[in-house]
């Protein structure tokens, strides 16, 4: 059953206490620390939109498991529709919260884990898929937030797991008992696990033989015994203090926000029934490429939405300050809006141009999804510059929000900050421009765009390995004359047209649709 915001907010508070510390001291109170509040605010009001009629059918499915309205996030994408639906929910979101949606990432575990289990069921008779998805069928039905642990700290990058002096560089297997596993190791960067009802820890990179212990997928829930949490920076982190954990002061920004985390599991132990790999290496590569398919298209549709809000901010300052009409303002903000719809499209386009798993997952077109990724680790950083370009020095380095309203300068300040447009104060303008510096330099929004789901450099890897090299070169033999063999030529031709995914290969990956 779906919980509203206040149901969601009590079963957080209700978790047993947490071991999270911050700049040196352990948080007692996670939902009342100032530093999270706005990421408290941002994940409680995407539980508040799924109760509104007008969200609904955007961020709820029928559940094809149990038949209840549950979260997209909690469900598995089944069908191109189901994929669109998912990156017009990624912006629409991030077109209000314009932060991480908190939820995204455990859906898309829950991509990776359903096929690969599957895979590994019917190549080694295991009983992985029906353990999961009884999983699933759990979380639906507790409207559970879920987070992916995916990115282990690593350590010298040039030393596979089980050759690292420290091996808690990678989350590995301690123990194996009868009635579950025990595991160790840090994961970094870990967006909204705060305020995780579970964590799905899913293994960051492909294995070899020797890795057999690091090769582990699982979920436990957030809180653990045994479980350290360390709260990370971001710039503006100590203006929450300031503000009093008044999430509307001017100088945050915005009132959400999300946050990342180190994670220490100290000797965690996990029921068998919520293990889903354990040692079984040569498929920790598919579950990866299961995960990222669907992982690199949600990018595109938040990044999309955090473009489009960017841009409008950018707009709203060019009308304050009377520069709107300039010729090239109008090109810059209009970059910044084809921005938007550039990743947008590629995340909408992976997911039509997917195809079904014999699980009936449906996965998005990989070398489309890694070129989503690929491509908002890039052009949002020009979107960025145009911001701040068009936000002008003042904007970058106005008075505090307390100087504005203060007895002693106040005035002077909003004198001097007046835009001079009658239809905007100088708070009006410190808003928009606060807004700016939150996306800009305040907060992990260009962060995650660079390096959240992977950086450039994964996302071009894999978009190499999903290229159909052999075919392109074909197309040019077919089309130039070099293909001798006219039977040949003739069965290519044909084949072209019945081609879906274009240029993709889709190496060993298990499909329904052969073409
Ligand atoms: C704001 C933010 C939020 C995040 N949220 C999450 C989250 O919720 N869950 C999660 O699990 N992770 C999360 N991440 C982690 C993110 O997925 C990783 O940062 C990313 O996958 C890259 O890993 P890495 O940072 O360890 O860098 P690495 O991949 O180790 O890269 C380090 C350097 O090596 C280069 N490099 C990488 N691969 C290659 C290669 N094959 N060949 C040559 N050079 C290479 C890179 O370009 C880079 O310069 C988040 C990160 C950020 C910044």
């Amino acid at each position: 059953m779906l919980m509203t915001k206040k149901q969601f907010q009590d079963s957080i508070r209700a978790r047993n206490p947490m071991n999270v510390w911050f700049l040196g001291k352990k948080i007692e109170n996670l939902t009342a620390f100032p530093p999270l509040a706005a990421s408290f605010n941002a994940i409680s009001k995407v539980y508040e939109l799924a109760q509104r009629p007008a969200w609904k059918d955007l961020i709820t499915v029928k559940s094809h498991l149990n038949g209840e309205d549950v979260s997209i996030y909690n469900a598995p994408l089944r069908s191109a529709e189901d994929a669109n639906r998912k990156t017009r929910a990624a912006r629409a979101l991030a077109e209000v919260i314009g932060c991480c949606t908190h939820r995204c990432t455990g859906s898309e575990a829950f991509a990776g884990l359903g096929p690969a289990c599957y895979d590994m069921d019917h190549d080694l008779g295991t009983h992985y898929f029906e353990r999961f998805m009884t999983f699933l069928d759990y979380v639906q039905k507790h409207d559970l937030t879920c987070t992916v642990t995916v990115t282990d700290v690593k350590g010298l990058r040039t030393l596979p797991p089980h050759a690292q002096p420290d091996k808690d560089m990678y989350v590995h297997v301690d123990e194996i008992r009868d009635d579950g596993i025990v595991i160790s190791g840090f994961k970094c960067n870990q967006t909204g696990i705060l305020f995780a009802h579970e964590i799905v820890i899913v293994p960051t990179t492909n294995m070899k033989p020797e890795d057999k212990d690091f090769a582990v997928a699982c979920a436990v829930p957030a809180d653990s015994p045994g479980i350290t949490f360390v709260l990370g920076r971001t710039p503006q982190d100590k203006r929450f203090f300031e503000v009093n954990d008044d999430i509307e002061g001017i100088d945050l920004g915005k009132k959400y926000a999300d946050h990342q985390a180190l994670v220490y599991f100290d000797k965690v132990f996990v029921p068998n029934d919520r293990v889903f790999l354990c040692g079984e290496v040569k498929y920790v590569g598919r579950l990866l490429s299961y995960f990222t398919a669907v992982h690199r298209l949600t990018a595109g549709g938040c990044k999309a939405g955090g473009c489009s809000a960017l841009c409008g901010a950018a707009s709203l300052i060019a009308d304050m300050i009377g520069v709107q009409k300039a010729g090239h303002i109008r090109t810059k903000l209009t970059e910044m809006s084809m921005t938007a719809e550039t990743v947008y499209g590629l995340s909408l386009a992976s997911g039509v141009e997917g195809f079904q798993h014999p699980s009936g997952f449906w996965i998005p077109n990989p070398l489309m999804s890694h070129t989503c990724k690929y491509t908002c680790t890039k052009i949002p950083f020009d979107a960025v510059r145009y911001a701040r370009d068009i936000l002008a020095g003042f904007g970058e380095t106005a008075p505090s929000e307390m100087d504005m309203r203060s007895a002693g300068v106040g005035s002077i300040c909003q004198r001097a900050f007046n835009p001079g447009n009658p239809d905007y104060t100088a708070l009006d303008r410190l808003r928009a421009s606060r807004f700016i510096e939150h996306m800009v330099r305040g907060s992990n929004w260009t962060a995650m765009a660079l390096h959240g789901g992977g950086n450039q450099e994964a996302s071009t890897v894999m978009a190499r390995m999903y290229t159909d090299w052999d075919y392109v070169k074909e197309l040019v033999k077919v089309a130039a004359g070099i293909e001798k063999d006219t039977a040949k030529a003739e069965e290519f031709l044909d084949s072209i047209g019945k081609r879906k995914g274009r240029i993709c290969n889709y190496g060993d990956l298990p499909k329904i649709d052969k073409n």
